[in-house]
């Protein structure tokens, strides 16, 4: 199962370019690293994807015709504790607003606080946790309604270093049928994670292929990713 972009074109409300133009895309059930420079149309890209925004012309939609929402776990940029609520609370609550009993919200925070590591913060409050602990309750919060594809907005940016690698042995551990999708700036850390990598400059689509196709573009060894990542946006970053 997955979600379908078919032409989609997005324009910002006081915007005169689409943030998005023409994109038609499916990211399956494989690991997809989204790239592109700051402004290139990536968290407006994810959030037509997951049903925040409706394009202005084609169309998402998801297989089997459901709404996107039901098949898209979402992550934002900013997670945001939910003041006074303790973590397993805020997943809980994030299942509750999908449509979930208050019983089976409970129990599916719960397995999702164990997917991402945090059982032993479960009652701690939001608030109170690390930001690459936080991060991570944003995590659970999209795999809580059990999606088949998820959508990260740049889940690692001002984590350090052990906190990145934290998340992304979470991100490995999720199952191989779990599409992932990652916007991000930080292309060295995605190279033995993902399978697949998509390129956006100016809200289009400039280049996709598989992580293997992408690392032929570097030309130094030492940080292939980076320098791939330079090669195909011209160097102009
Ligand atoms: N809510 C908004 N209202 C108006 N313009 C917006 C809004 N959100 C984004 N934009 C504009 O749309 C374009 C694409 O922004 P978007 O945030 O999707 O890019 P991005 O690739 O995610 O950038 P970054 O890497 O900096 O997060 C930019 O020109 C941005 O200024």
């Amino acid at each position: 199962m997955s979600i379908y972009y078919d032409a989609v074109t997005f324009t910002h409300r006081r915007r005169r370019t689409p943030a998005v133009r023409d994109v038609t895309w499916s990211p399956g059930s494989a690991r997809t690293a989204l790239l592109g420079p700051n402004g290139a149309g990536k968290s407006t890209l994810m959030r037509l994807g997951a049903g925040l925004l409706r394009p202005e012309s084609g169309t998402v939609r998801s297989s089997h015709g459901r709404p996107v929402q039901d098949e898209v776990g979402w992550m934002p940029q900013d997670v945001l504790p939910v003041p006074g609520l303790k973590a397993w609370e805020q997943v809980a609550y994030a299942g509750w607003l999908r449509g979930l009993s208050r019983a089976a919200a409970a129990r599916a925070a719960d397995q999702a606080l164990d997917q991402v590591g945090l059982t032993d913060q479960r009652e701690l409050r939001t608030s109170t946790l690390s930001g690459g602990q936080r991060r991570r309750v944003g995590l659970a919060q999209a795999l809580v309604s059990e999606p088949s594809i998820l959508l990260l907005d740049e889940p690692t940016a001002g984590l350090d270093p052990a906190q990145r690698r934290r998340f992304r042995e979470v991100l490995a551990g999720i199952p191989a049928s779990t599409g992932i999708v990652v916007s991000t700036h930080q292309v060295e850390d995605l190279v033995e994670l993902f399978d697949l990598v998509v390129v956006l400059d100016g809200g289009r689509l400039t280049w996709q292929g598989t992580m293997e196709e992408f690392l032929t573009h570097g030309n130094d060894p030492s940080r292939r990713a980076e320098s791939a990542y330079e090669d195909l946006l011209g160097g102009d970053l």
